[in-house]
This record gives C-alpha cells, structure tokens and sequence, in this order.
C-alpha cells in the first residue's frame, strides 16, 4: 500500500516523492525512490553517472511521467506548481536562443510567468548585469550557466531545481555562482542539485541524498558524511571475525567484512586499533590510511560493489 501523500497549504513538503519509478527499456532509470524535503532545505543529489538523478528531476518538475509512484510540489502536482511559478529549474544543456540578447531571453521567460521579477532584478541576482546586452551566441560556458540561473531565478520561484548547475564553470565563476544562490537560500527557499563535485555538496547542502541504479543508498545530513570523511580507514585480515564484533570496537562508524577481510570506517582510529589488537590478536596485514569525500562516496555508491547504504548506515541511522 502506498503512503499518504501530506496535506496542501504552507505545512506541505517543498517535494514529496512516492514510490517512483521509471524504465526505459531494460533500464531501470528510478526505481522505488521515496524522499520528502522541507521548505528551505538545500539537497545535494549525488550518484554516479547513470544513477537517476537527471530523471528524478525531469519528474519532478512533471517533464517525464513516472510509470508508477507520485510526486508533490508544496501539496501541487508538478504541472500546477510549474504553471503557478512555484519552482525554478536549471537543466543540463537546456538551450538558449540564438542571436537574442541575455535580456531578451530573460524576459521572454518573464512574460510566460505571472509575477516575474523585474529582468534588471533576476540579472541582479544571479549577478549577471554586465550580460544584459549581450548576444547568447557571444557567452562562454560558464556565462551561459549563468542565463540559465536568471532564467531559473525570473518567476521568483519557492524552489530550485538545478542539474550540474556549475558543470563548465571555472572556480572563479563557481565561487560567485554559489555566492548568487546564497542569497537565494537566505530566504528560506529550497533547493535540490545535482552534483558530482562532493566538496559542493559539503559546502553547501544540508542534506545529501545518494542515488546509485535508480536507487535511494543513502540519505542523510552534510554532518554525517562529514564525520565520515574525517575519519580513518583501517583495513586487516581477521580470521573469524563478524561484523557485530568490529562494530562495538570504540570510534567504529561502519565495518565491512567479506571473507577474513575487515574494512574499518574510524572516527578514532588510535581508539579502534588500541581495542582491536587485544580483542583480535589474530589480526594481521593492518593498515590505516585516510578517508577522502571521494572514498565515503566510493563507500557510499558502493564502488567495489560491496558497500551499500544500508552497510554504511550500520545502526546510525544513515537512512532517514
Ligand atoms: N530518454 C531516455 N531514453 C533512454 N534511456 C534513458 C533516457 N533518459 C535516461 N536514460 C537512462 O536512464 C539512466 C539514468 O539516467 P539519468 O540521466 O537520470 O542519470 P544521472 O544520474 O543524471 O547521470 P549523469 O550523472 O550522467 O547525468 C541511465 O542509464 C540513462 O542511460
């Protein structure tokens, strides 16, 4: 049986995602997704190329039907919340018209919307007036990036939207794009993106939600992924070890064994070493080295194939 979709009105969801799912073909692009995000959460969606980011996107702004699941924008279906302006969006090589100036374009989008912000002001904010009389056709990558923000911006949206948003940019036009979303974030409005570069995520999301074949691995807070990535990966071949065992050793935030092989997550490796060599004296063959964004990412998306949310999650709670 499916869940109740919450209510309409102010207390509704920014996004309410049911039981998604969406094939094409053999492939199941999203299958099963279920997330709920409150009004003014910044979400970074992060997964591996293929993953089902872009396509959880797509239905959410109601762009692509799901075959089976529901989605919600502030208590609306995707096509009411799009029609009323409530959400932004920022897609992957969205086009802009040739040979029109950035105002032109801007405006253009303006005047499909009910109550646009003024052109001057969407420019402003996604601080870009010095493009104003610019032709598209004369934008560099990133500044084109930057269109699509004022163009995401103009219908003065309760939520964005953005797939890759900073793809092309330089750190420089990065710096400043994130700069821009923060002072549209400062008014409690929501955010999801999709990024591959983790440390945007750690910078800028509350949350991060990791998708890996269409699948929900593992969703929790910056804080989280944070305390992983701080700690230390102690890795050692202990005969007869189990899982249960490792994990009660002090500083362990996730253990996964396979075989003899114990693959330790340490927020305290001296702490977890100092335990387990007496506990363990058969261990042999340890190292310890450091956890990087890219390893809890591994860890998380399940590089080696091993490793699932649910592994890492262990007891803490990783999945909401
Ligand atoms: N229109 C389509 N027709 C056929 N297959 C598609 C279509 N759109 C997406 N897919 C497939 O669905 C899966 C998910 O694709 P999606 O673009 O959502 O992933 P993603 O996480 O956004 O990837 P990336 O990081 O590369 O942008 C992929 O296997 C992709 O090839």
């Amino acid at each position: 049986m499916k869940a109740p979709i919450s209510g309409t009105g102010e207390r509704a969801p920014a996004v309410q995602v049911i039981g998604l799912r969406k094939r094409y073909g053999d492939v199941h692009a999203v299958d099963q997704v279920n997330f709920s995000i409150a009004p003014g959460e910044i979400v970074a969606l992060l997964g591996p190329n293929g993953a089902g980011k872009s396509t959880t996107m797509d239905m959410i702004l109601g762009l692509t039907r799901p075959d089976d699941g529901e989605v919600r924008v502030f208590g609306l279906s995707p096509g009411e919340a799009v029609k009323e302006g409530r959400i932004g969006a920022m897609l992957q090589e969205g086009g802009l018209l040739d040979d029109a100036t950035v105002a032109e374009i801007v405006g253009m989008v303006a005047s499909l919307h009910r109550r646009p912000l003024s052109v001057r002001e969407a420019l402003r904010r996604a601080g870009i007036e010095d493009l104003a009389k610019r032709r598209s056709t004369r934008l560099s990558g990133g500044q084109k990036q930057r269109v699509r923000f004022a163009v995401a911006l103009v219908s003065d949206p309760d939520l964005l939207l953005l797939d890759e948003p900073t793809a092309g940019m330089d750190v420089a036009t990065r710096r400043d794009f994130w700069q821009a979303m923060g002072e549209f974030t400062a008014s409690g409005r929501t955010v999801i993106f999709a990024t591959h570069y983790l440390e945007e995520a750690e910078e800028y999301a509350d949350r991060v939600i990791f998708l890996k074949r269409g699948r929900v691995v593992a969703d929790g807070s910056v804080e989280q992924m944070r305390r992983l990535a701080a700690g230390r990966t102690v890795r050692a071949v202990i005969p007869g070890v189990t899982r249960d065992a490792v994990l009660g050793l002090p500083g362990v935030l996730n253990v996964e064994v396979r075989h003899d092989k114990v693959r330790i997550v340490s927020a305290d490796s001296d702490a977890t070493l100092h335990a387990m060599l007496p506990a363990f004296p058969q261990a042999r063959g340890i190292e310890v080295s450091a956890v990087g964004l890219d390893e809890v990412f591994l860890a998380i998306a399940g590089g080696d194939g091993t490793a699932t949310g649910e592994t890492l999650a262990g007891e803490r709670g990783w999945r909401r």
